[in-house]
């Protein structure tokens, strides 16, 4: 099957004035597959490349080179028929100031098909969201649910989400984070890419779970499989060579996967924080 979104040594790198040797590349060499029906959480510290990787694989930035696709076509040149299947919320909402949301769904309805203006609004409703103010009188954390009402209302195959709830109050959240769980259910599941500093929110509803740090992939795994078998085992000193199930070491810890190391199976299971810390260690 072909994968919903897939990069193959994908580099970025810095050009012109903010070109700097410390952090030349803004995103190094990162391949991936992931698989139709994923719900992907994207994790890394502020700066580490989430935002960029994304508008990478939608065509907004042009990769030095490696190259990347979506629902089987290449990030650079999407066509119609590709753009259709696909929902996008940017970091930075972008709304039309003066249009309501009523507004902004009905110009959607106009250009996609596949917009279904019930359940946008029950989403809205669900959101507390009142679609009959114009964008420019919403409050930062109503603009973020009104660009995630419009994301998800065309129903679309693939979802790409830049953190969707960093301004929104923990009740809206959780109706969000149950909104994002649903299209795994769903008989044709949906593809999610969904970036979120609030990891405890992640690890609830996301199937597959992607690791950033300093524009490198440092982990892609399924996030049950993470929970099942990762472990970080006790070791003075780092391997000579890392044998396979070994991924990584740092401050005397060395990360396995315990099907490969049985001692370390009794060991507690790494919450996605602690995971994330220790990779970023
Ligand atoms: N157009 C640009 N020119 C120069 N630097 C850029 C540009 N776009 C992004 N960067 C830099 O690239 C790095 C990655 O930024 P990016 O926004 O992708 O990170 P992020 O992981 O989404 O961060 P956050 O969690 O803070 O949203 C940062 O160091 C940022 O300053």
């Amino acid at each position: 099957m072909t994968p919903a979104l897939q990069a193959h040594d994908l580099c970025l790198d810095l050009e012109g004035p903010n070109w700097t040797a410390s952090r030349p590349r803004l995103l190094d060499h990162i391949t991936f597959a992931v698989p139709e029906g994923a719900v992907v959480g994207l994790v890394g510290r502020n700066g580490a490349g989430k935002s960029t990787l994304m508008r990478c694989l939608l065509g907004l930035a042009t990769p030095t080179s490696g190259e990347s696709r979506l629902l089987g076509a290449p990030s650079r040149h999407l066509p119609d028929a590709v753009l259709e299947r696909l929902g996008y919320a940017a970091q930075t909402p972008d709304l039309f100031p003066r249009l309501t949301g009523h507004e902004h769904l009905r110009e959607m309805a106009a250009v996609y098909p596949g917009v279904a203006l019930s359940d946008a609004v029950a989403l809205a409703g669900r959101l507390d969201l009142n679609l009959g103010q114009k964008a420019a009188d919403l409050s930062l954390g109503d603009q973020q649910k009104l660009a995630v009402v419009l994301a998800l209302a065309h129903d679309p195959d693939l979802l790409l989400l830049d953190e969707p709830v960093a301004s929104l109050d923990p009740i809206s959240r959780r109706d969000f984070m149950r909104a994002l769980f649903a299209l795994r259910r769903k008989a044709t599941p949906r593809t999610v890419l969904v970036s979120s500093h609030l990891l405890s929110d992640l690890e609830r509803v996301v199937s597959h779970v992607m690791f950033l740090r300093e524009g490198r992939l440092q982990l892609f795994i399924e996030w049950d499989e993470a929970v099942e078998h990762l472990r970080c085992l006790p070791t003075a000193s780092p391997p000579a060579a890392f044998q396979p199930g070994e991924i990584r070491w740092a401050a005397g810890q060395l990360l396995v996967d315990a099907r490969h190391h049985p001692q370390a199976a009794h060991l507690p299971a790494l919450s996605m924080e602690d995971l994330m810390e220790f990779l970023n260690t």
